[in-house]
């Protein structure tokens, strides 16, 4: 439906069009928010961020239908007084600002834990003393590590589902030790969740908060060198598509051993707006949103994309399409990771029926396809330009 009209909630009641304020909306989540937002629904967007180049599609004056629904705020929520009007102005406030990039949090782990504790601490107090509802991304990363993972290697409760799927009630929350500083991230997403949790029993705040399991598809990152620093390390599928658009051998840290799920943003974005639109259902919640069924190795998502990239841009794979290299020499001192992660669906099951649909082929394939129409004619260029002596 173009604009929305006459959508029902899971219940059968009308869905009353709303304003939502959305901080990191220029992000690669909120990109796809915002996209899902105008096209399929009539709610209004305040969109705060720092950047816009990935709404600017949706920004251009030219696209009158959207123009009135979608307004753009340039505002660093670091230190902006504009802010606190933003989240009075909007029946709901989506938070999805923070540094969530594993290259930072071992070599910046001050700049993260300010982003993701820190400076979310005014939109939560915002929505708390105004009565507004919040929905707060958090991470699949507030798990850390599995308990099968301190079992040995050949232990048979290791293949045991209770030792390493991941449940919002019941799975405990398993960081390294403070000198291994990957876990600033997630130890910050905790202090928060908690916070939130705090501001719902003490003082009745209205919250949702997401815990994403490795969300991936178009405009995810950026291509090092293209649009964004050439010495920056995105995260895994940028790292790898820049790897197959140079020809380079795809990079895999300690062995390519940890396991993750992929999940197609697009799938993933259906979940989120069933919790906009379905508050009754969604509130007071903590939500896995993931993909089961995807679960790979690093070194078979290696596998996979190559395999998937050749496809899609009809070259044939370099001779040696991986390298291993240490975390050490990748990451830098402090790195740490999580091993395992399959997230329990039960919940998000129950309360909004929602099931993820694309399968790791498939979404590798569209994705990479975005990513090969939109780079390789810049990377060729970039990579036939001669050095400077
Ligand atoms: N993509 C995933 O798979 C994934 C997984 C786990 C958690 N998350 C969480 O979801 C959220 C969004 O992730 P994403 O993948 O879209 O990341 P992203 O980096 O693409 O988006 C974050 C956006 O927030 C903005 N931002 C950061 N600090 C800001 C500030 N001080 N003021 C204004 N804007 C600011 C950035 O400019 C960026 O556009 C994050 O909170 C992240 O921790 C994402
Ligand atoms: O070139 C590379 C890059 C990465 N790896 C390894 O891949 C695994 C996944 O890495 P990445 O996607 O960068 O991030 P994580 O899954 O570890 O963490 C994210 O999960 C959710 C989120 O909270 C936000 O997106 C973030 O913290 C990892 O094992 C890397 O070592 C590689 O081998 N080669």
């Amino acid at each position: 439906m173009a604009n929305g009209a006459g959508r029902l909630d899971l219940d059968g009641r009308p869905i009353k069009p709303m304003t939502i304020c959305m901080i990191g909306a220029g992000g690669f989540i909120g990109s796809h928010l915002c996209e899902k937002l105008m096209n399929e629904t009539p709610h209004k967007v305040l969109a705060l961020d720092v950047y816009n180049d990935k709404i600017k599609h949706l920004l251009e004056p030219g696209t009158s239908q959207w123009a009135e629904r979608i307004q753009f705020h340039r505002i660093n929520i670091k230190h902006d007084s504009r802010l606190e009007g933003l989240v009075k102005m909007a029946d709901l406030t989506i938070n999805l600002a923070a540094i969530c990039t594993p290259a930072d949090y071992n070599t910046r782990p001050l700049d993260t834990i300010y982003s993701n504790f820190i400076d979310a601490l005014p939109v939560v107090k915002y929505c708390s003393e105004n009565n507004k509802r919040l929905i707060h991304f958090s991470t699949c990363e507030v798990y850390g590590k599995t308990i099968g993972s301190f079992l040995p290697k050949d232990h048979p409760l290791r293949q045991d589902p209770d030792f390493y799927v991941l449940k919002e009630d019941t799975s405990p929350c398993i960081f390294g030790s403070i000198e291994k500083q990957r876990w600033s991230y997630a130890c910050a997403k905790q202090l928060i969740e908690r916070l939130v949790y705090a501001e719902g029993a003490e003082n009745g705040l209205e919250f949702t908060i997401v815990r994403p399991f490795n969300w991936i598809g178009p405009r995810m990152d950026f291509i090092p060198g293209i649009d964004g620093p050439s010495e920056g390390v995105p995260r895994v599928l940028a790292c790898f598509s820049n790897n197959l658009l140079r020809r380079e051998p795809l990079k895999l840290v300690d062995g390519g051993e940890s396991q993750r799920t992929f999940i197609y943003i697009k799938d993933a974005i259906e979940a989120v707006l069933l919790m906009i639109e379905n508050p009754e259902r969604a509130n007071g919640h903590i939500f896995n949103v993931g993909n089961p069924n995807n679960e790979v190795t690093v070194r078979q998502l290696a596998e996979m994309m190559t395999q998937v990239y050749s496809k899609v841009s009809g070259e044939t794979a370099i001779e040696s399409p991986t390298i291993d290299v240490s975390s050490k020499e990748f990451y830098g001192e402090g790195y740490d990771d999580s091993d395992k992660r399959i997230p329990d669906m039960t919940i998000i099951n129950r309360q909004l029926g929602w099931n993820p649909k694309t399968s790791l082929w498939d979404l590798l394939e569209s994705t990479l396809t975005y990513q090969h129409r939109t780079y390789a004619e810049a990377v060729k260029k970039a990579t036939s330009k001669p050095v400077a002596s």
